[in-house]
């Protein structure tokens, strides 16, 4: 593990009247599996948001790599290889699993407009990769059977695996899950820590999972952070936050 990819520091957000996220420091390491738990309205999607640059922060700076990334436009973050996965999944149900894949092939292009009007060779190149990229997402992923499916008729749990296979098709650095077990069953999420270990020991990706499910946090997590009222309440091991009393206290609402 090497330094920090990522840094939010004492970062704000406010909802008119409401602070979301309240002077929020945290860093991400490189190379590592952070969790990021706490209860409900914590402000775990909003931190997540703000990176993301769905919200603008009230106060403070995000930096990827050491860029200040708070003002940058939001199309610009996937480029940078920064990319998630929804609490309520979105993807394009009237299109396959395939196709939903090549849309995480975005960030690298179709080419120049001549190129896609004269079918060029190096457009034809480009789109042969972006298929090898695709195909080996899904070879990773074990989603073979449901390549040419239309995604509207998937179960839940594989819906869920193609928006992961769609964020790994853009060759992140970093990557985002928010709430990647929550509709699971207890297979599906023992597949999920195996897919997220590898995701990091493999693929070398940075991987931070908002995550209520703490058999899945205890499987593959690094490092755990708690958020409580938009604060960081403890971090350290998933052991060591689990018997915080501040934790302890914040889940039991005291
Ligand atoms: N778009 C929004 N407009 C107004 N308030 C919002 C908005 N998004 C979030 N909030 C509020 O900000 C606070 C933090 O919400 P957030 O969704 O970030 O929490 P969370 O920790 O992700 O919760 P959960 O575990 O339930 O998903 C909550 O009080 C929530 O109601």
């Amino acid at each position: 593990m090497t330094g920090a990819v990522l840094e939010l520091d004492q970062v704000a957000l406010h909802f008119g009247g409401l602070a979301a996220i309240s002077d929020l420091s945290v860093s991400v390491h490189a190379g590592e599996v952070l969790a990021v738990i706490g209860p409900n309205g914590a402000g775990k999607t909003s931190m997540l948001n703000l990176v993301t640059r769905v919200f603008d922060a009230s106060k403070g700076r995000i930096a990827f790599k050491g860029q200040d990334i708070s003002r940058l436009p939001r199309a610009r973050i996937a480029h940078l290889g920064i990319a998630r996965t929804f609490q309520n999944i979105e993807l394009f149900d009237a299109a396959t699993v395939l196709d939903n894949l090549l849309l995480g092939r975005h960030r690298f292009g179709g080419g120049a407009w001549w190129r896609q009007v004269l079918r060029t060779p190096a457009l034809t190149r480009l789109e042969e990769a972006h298929r090898a990229k695709a195909e080996e997402v899904i070879e990773f992923l074990d989603l073979s059977p449901w390549r040419n499916a239309r995604v509207a008729g998937l179960p839940y749990g594989v819906r869920k695996v193609v928006e992961l296979g769609r964020a790994l098709c853009s060759e992140p650095e970093i990557l985002f899950l928010d709430e990647p077990a929550s509709g699971l069953n207890p297979e599906e999420t023992r597949d999920l820590a195996f897919w997220i270990d590898d995701i990091r020991s493999d693929l070398g990706i940075t991987v931070v999972m908002i995550e209520h499910d703490m058999s899945l946090v205890n499987a593959v997590a690094d490092r755990v952070v708690c958020m409580a009222q938009g604060r960081v309440l403890a971090q350290g091991s998933a052991a060591e936050v689990q018997s915080h009393p501040d934790v302890i206290a914040a889940y039991l609402g005291t």
